[in-house]
């Protein structure tokens, strides 16, 4: 029931206003688009993409910021919330916070090099969020193969999904706490690579020192992902599981060698993610301020 004209006569600059926003945004500080294509998938993982990731905690209202995959990692909010600005200015409690995430996560990937593909609008906003959910379905580093699967498929997404949604590791940085197991205590990993992340990841202190996910071109949305697959060279033990003798193993090598593909898989699978469970009708609401319900 999403549309991609759905904006086109209520309010026929969001789209330009977000794409701008996405790109100044991104020159002030080239990580954004990595960040703010993570929240679209971070809301989109937590009972659809319904905006309940943007709202704050409140002492009578518990959000999912403080949730474990989103706390001290999730970011981007200021930027969603100078976009939502914009737009209410233009055309007030027209667009919503869900739609502007859905947006700007394409908007980044288009601005790093990756492909475009054309965002399904009419989303609205929340007026609920799930800590527990947050903590539950957001899948976590630390999965094997068949629980990435698992996680993606409770979602309505395939195994090619999943293996192709995770290629967005090809742009943003994880904190040593998200891999240190794995440059300390696994062996499929290339050596001078854990060496070298084991510099900025010590032992036992540096939880939150940052590490790009994909070292060969860490501001390009490219297939170096793969590549590096291939090369033992996963950050996190959940890429890694999409090339280490298993069902992943040929599509990791296809992507590897043809980005073309990878594009074109990725693109659809954003799309399907955009499509989980939404809010449409009367349902929602359209928030003035993404942190809070209205
Ligand atoms: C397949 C399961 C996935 C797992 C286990 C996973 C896990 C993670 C972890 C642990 C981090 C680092 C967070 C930190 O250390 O603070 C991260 C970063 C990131 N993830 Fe994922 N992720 C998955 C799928 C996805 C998907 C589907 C997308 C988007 C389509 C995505 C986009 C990103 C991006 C762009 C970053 C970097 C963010 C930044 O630099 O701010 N991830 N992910």
């Amino acid at each position: 029931q999403l549309s991609a004209n759905f904006y086109d006569k209520s309010c026929p600059n969001a789209l330009p206003t977000i794409r701008i926003a996405v790109r100044s945004a991104i020159a002030r500080e080239n990580r954004m688009g990595a960040s703010l294509l993570r929240l679209h998938f971070h809301d989109c993982f937590v009972n659809g993409c319904d905006g309940s990731v943007l709202l704050d905690d409140t002492p009578t209202f518990t959000g999912e910021k403080t949730a474990a995959p989103n706390n001290n990692s999730l970011r981007g909010f200021d930027v969603i919330d100078n976009i939502k600005a914009h737009i209410e200015g233009i055309c007030p409690q027209v667009v919503s916070c869900a739609d502007i995430l859905a947006v700007a996560a394409r908007e980044s990937v288009v601005a790093l090099g990756g492909p475009t593909w054309v965002v399904q609008l009419g989303r609205r906003d929340s007026t609920t969020a799930s800590l527990d959910t947050a903590n539950n379905d957001i899948p976590a580093p630390t999965f094997d193969l068949g629980d990435l699967t698992k996680s993606f498929s409770n979602k309505g997404l395939s195994a090619t999904d999943m293996i192709a949604l995770s290629g967005a590791h090809t742009i943003g940085q994880a904190r040593c706490v998200n891999f240190r197991n794995r440059i300390y205590s696994e062996t499929n990993i290339d050596t001078s690579l854990a060496t070298s992340l084991k510099s900025n990841c010590p032992n036992t202190t540096g939880d939150n020192n940052i590490s790009p996910l994909d070292a060969s071109t860490p501001y390009a949305f490219d297939n170096f992902y793969y590549k590096n697959l291939l090369n033992k060279k996963g950050v996190l033990h959940s890429d890694q599981q999409l090339f280490n003798g298993g069902s992943a193993d040929s599509q990791t090598t296809t992507y590897s060698s043809n980005m073309a593909t990878f594009f074109t898989d990725f693109s659809a699978a954003m799309v399907k993610m955009g499509n989980i469970n939404p809010i449409t009708g009367s349902s929602g609401q359209i928030r003035k301020n993404c942190r809070k319900v209205n």
